[in-house]
């Protein structure tokens, strides 16, 4: 199905995009942060590989399951130590390796460019999202920066969504979400909004088809041919 089926008269009046594997391959730093927590803590090393099967649920979430893979254990005590020096090294390194996958900047552009508004909704917490967003020059296009630690809830919640929505004053019907996880994929099927699900992102190993959403696209540039 092409986009343009989906709206009248063609293009959505708002496209909520998720950040992490969607917009930003983000998965070199965030692993390097990890597995500079777990040397720090005299544990093995995660590696990117598995890393990528972590993101997606927040950082405290990431830490979490980075501790569990390393110590064999579900609740680690060391769960507050942890998060501390996570937070610390993704600090130092967060826009170190990661890049803005193909086609960002002209898919942004292009939708600046015909009127539609455009929002992030991310569950990286907030700090990070807005620094990341001024070092790739991005924060411009955004009329809305939610983060995971914004509001309440955070996806596969429909909360973020909604929210962003009535703060633009945009119907579900007329938003697109562009997103790379199931927590996307259902945030917006609850939030009653369409969905495109990319290809190329992280979704803890399993194929975005499984969560049916609206379109699915290996590569920005599809949204719109
Ligand atoms: O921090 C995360 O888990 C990633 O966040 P995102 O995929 O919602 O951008
Ligand atoms: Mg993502």
């Amino acid at each position: 199905m092409l986009l343009s089926e989906l709206y009248n008269p063609g293009l959505p009046q708002l496209v909520l995009f998720d950040l992490d594997g969607t917009l930003l391959d983000s998965v070199p730093d965030l692993a390097l942060a990890i597995d500079r927590m777990l040397a720090a803590l005299d544990l093995p090393m995660a590696g990117q590989s598995r890393v990528r099967h972590w993101v997606g649920n927040g950082a405290q979430m990431l830490v979490k399951r980075a501790l569990a893979h390393a110590t064999g254990v579900e609740e680690s005590d060391l769960f507050d130590q942890a998060f501390t020096l996570f937070l610390h090294h993704y600090g130092l390194c967060c826009a170190e390796q990661s890049k803005l996958y193909p086609g960002v900047e002209a898919l942004l552009t292009f939708l600046r460019d015909n009127q539609v508004s455009m929002g992030l909704v991310t569950n990286k917490p907030i700090g990070f999202t807005e620094r990341l967003l001024d070092e790739y020059d991005l924060r411009r296009f955004f009329s809305i920066v939610l983060g995971g630690d914004s509001l309440a809830e955070k996806k596969p919640h429909p909360m973020p969504l909604l929210c962003a929505m009535d703060r633009l004053g945009v119907a579900p019907v007329q938003t697109l979400m562009v997103g790379d996880s199931r927590s996307d994929i259902k945030a917006a099927q609850q939030a009653g909004c369409k969905v495109a699900a990319v290809t190329y992102g992280y979704n803890h190993g399993v194929p975005v088809s499984a969560y049916q959403p609206d379109i699915i696209i290996d590569d920005l540039a599809e949204l719109f041919s």
